[in-house]
């Protein structure tokens, strides 16, 4: 198993030790306070085009379960808003509570979700490979989405039929033509300031992009994430995936800019 989970030993607590850059200056999530956050109205709206979105497979990673996207073209991207060019979808991923309504990564004046979506891009004008580009200061633009615990989202139930197939750590399965278009909100409108991956390595290489508008979630449809495990197969332990979220960092002075569409 990796060295850093979310447990007590090897949790966001003690991820300094092998990555000192947690203690950064560009560290995600955060706490947003939208009075503070600066209107700019030279932001644009963000554009996804992700018409001919082709996912590939979904896996477990031990640490969250994961939808990859074949990112060998610039098939399905998004491009505006705080971006100077197209990023393309490589993958998303969640972060989850145990129960109630915790579970997010950034909060909303403290304010936490049940869940929290994230879709991962990459600046492949200027870098030549994702892991070049997930080192590098402008090389990510991450989606966030807030899940809040409500009705059931049935853009979601392809993704909670499917973890039956990932239960165990290291586990893949084939998950095709899944379009994360029908997981949006209503509105685009958003928060975006420079931050940092939440996980190891923490790299300070990510836009962020925190849409306001939350999706729903059944309780039900929750209740599926918890039945992932951080175990693999062989292993003789059965610990539940659930809480993977890193709690809100110190803003160190960056401004958060809110757009108006
Ligand atoms: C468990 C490791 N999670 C990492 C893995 N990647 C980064 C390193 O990749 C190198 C090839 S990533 O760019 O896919 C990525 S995005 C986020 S988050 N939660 O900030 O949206 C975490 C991670
Ligand atoms: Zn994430």
């Amino acid at each position: 198993r990796d060295p850093w989970g979310y447990g007590n030993e090897d949790g966001p607590d003690a991820w300094h030790k092998d990555y000192p850059i947690a203690q950064g200056n560009r560290q995600s999530p955060i706490d947003i306070i939208p009075e503070e956050a600066v209107h700019d109205a030279s932001l644009s709206p963000i554009f996804l085009s992700y018409d001919y979105c082709n996912s590939i497979n979904i896996y477990n990673n031990g640490h969250s379960v994961i939808v990859e996207f074949d990112d060998t073209d610039d098939r399905t991207v998004i491009r505006g808003g705080p971006l100077d060019n197209a990023y393309r979808l490589k993958q998303f991923h969640f972060h989850w509570g145990g129960k109630g309504n915790h579970g997010s990564e950034h909060t909303v004046r403290g304010k936490t979700y049940a869940s929290e979506l994230h879709l991962v891009h990459w600046n492949a004008a200027k870098y030549k490979t994702f892991g070049e580009a997930a080192a590098g200061p402008d090389g990510l633009a991450v989606i966030a989405i807030f899940l809040e615990k409500g009705d059931e989202h049935r853009g979601l139930h392809k993704i909670t039929d499917a973890f039956y197939m990932v239960k165990f750590k290291g586990s893949v399965a084939d998950f095709k033509g899944f379009n994360p278009k029908i997981l949006l909100p209503n509105s685009l409108v958003y928060w975006t300031y420079p931050g940092s991956l939440t996980t190891p390595p923490l790299h300070e290489s990510v836009t962020w992009i925190v849409l306001k508008e939350p999706i729903t979630v059944s309780e039900k449809q929750m209740g599926r994430f918890r039945m992932l495990l951080i175990s693999g197969e062989e292993e003789d332990d059965r610990t539940r995936m659930e809480n993977n979220f890193r709690p809100p960092q110190p803003l160190k002075g960056r401004k958060v800019r809110a757009s108006s569409n």
